[in-house]
C-alpha cells in the first residue's frame, strides 16, 4: 500500500519534526512495508533521517532552480533537504490557487526531467460529478493533457473535489468505477483521496484498483496517522 499524508497549511516546524520522528519510529519498530509519504508545509521541510520506505515530499514548488518568483521555492531549496518527491495538480492548487492545466503540465515536465517521484492529482468538482460517469471521466482525462503518463516515477491520486475536506467520502462503487476506468487508460499506482478516515481507510484500500490513500484532515494527528498505517499494514 501507499499511504500519504498531506499537511496542507497545518503544523509548525516543531510539530512536523515530532510527527515525522514518531511515524518513523513506528514504521521501523513494526516493520511496516507500506510506502509512506508526508507532505509538510514548505517552511517545515528539513533533513529528516527516515527509513527507506518513508519519504518527505513538497506540497508544491515552482519549476525553477533559483530565480525571481516571490513566494515560491525552487529545487535549490528542495535540494538542501534532499527532497525528491512532489505533489502536482492538487485540486486546491487548481481550483483555489488558479493553476491551469498548461502550468501544471510545465511543472510536471520540469520535475519529471529531474527524476522526482510525482504524485499527480486529478478529480472532478460536484457539478461535473452530477452530470454522470461519462462526463466525469471526460473531465478527468482532460487533466492528463500534456502529461507524460508513462513516466516511471508517477503515482496518481484520484481526489473528487467534493469529497476533499468535507467529511463526505465517495461511495465504494464510485471509487471502484472511476479507479477501474483511470487504471485501464493509465496503468500506474492509483491512490484515492477525499475524506479518508481512520475508520474507512482499510475498506477503501481494499477496493479493486486502489493502491493506497492520500489523506488530509484525518492524517494530521500523529496517533491517527499511525492508526491509519496500522489499519492498512497487511494489505
Ligand atoms: O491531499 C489530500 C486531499 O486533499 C484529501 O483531503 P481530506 O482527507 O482532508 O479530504
Amino acid at each position: 500500500m501507499i499511504i500519504a499524508s498531506n499537511f496542507k497549511t497545518n503544523h509548525t516546524r516543531q510539530s512536523t519534526a515530532l510527527f515525522v520522528n514518531e511515524v518513523n519510529d513506528y514504521i521501523k519498530k513494526n516493520n511496516i512495508s507500506s510506502e509512506v509519504f508526508v507532505f509538510p508545509t514548505a517552511t517545515s521541510l528539513d533533513s529528516f533521517e527516515v527509513v527507506s520506505n518513508f519519504s518527505i515530499g513538497a506540497q508544491n514548488a515552482y519549476p525553477i532552480v533559483t530565480g525571481s518568483f516571490t513566494g515560491e521555492i525552487g529545487t535549490s531549496q528542495l535540494d538542501e533537504f534532499g527532497i525528491k518527491t512532489i505533489l502536482i495538480g492538487h485540486s486546491e492548487r487548481r481550483h483555489i490557487l488558479g493553476e491551469t492545466q498548461n502550468k501544471i503540465a510545465k511543472k510536471y515536465d520540469f520535475y519529471k526531467e529531474l527524476g522526482y517521484k510525482i504524485i499527480y492529482c486529478i478529480g472532478e468538482p460536484l457539478e461535473v460529478k452530477n452530470k454522470g460517469l461519462d462526463q466525469t471521466l471526460e473531465y478527468i482525462y482532460e487533466q492528463f493533457n500534456e502529461i507524460d503518463t508513462k513516466y516511471e516515477n508517477l503515482i496518481l491520486a484520484y481526489e473528487p473535489v467534493w469529497a476533499i475536506g468535507t467529511g463526505v467520502t465517495a461511495t465504494n462503487d464510485d471509487i471502484e468505477n472511476i479507479h477501474r476506468a483511470i487504471k485501464e487508460k493509465f496503468p500506474k499506482p492509483l491512490l484515492y483521496g477525499g475524506s479518508v478516515k481512520v475508520e474507512n481507510v482499510r475498506e477503501i484500500c481494499q477496493i479493486p484498483n486502489v493502491d493506497g490513500a492520500l489523506i488530509g484532515t484525518a492524517s494530521w494527528k500523529t496517533e491517527d496517522f499511525i492508526q491509519i498505517l496500522e489499519n492498512t499494514k497487511d494489505l
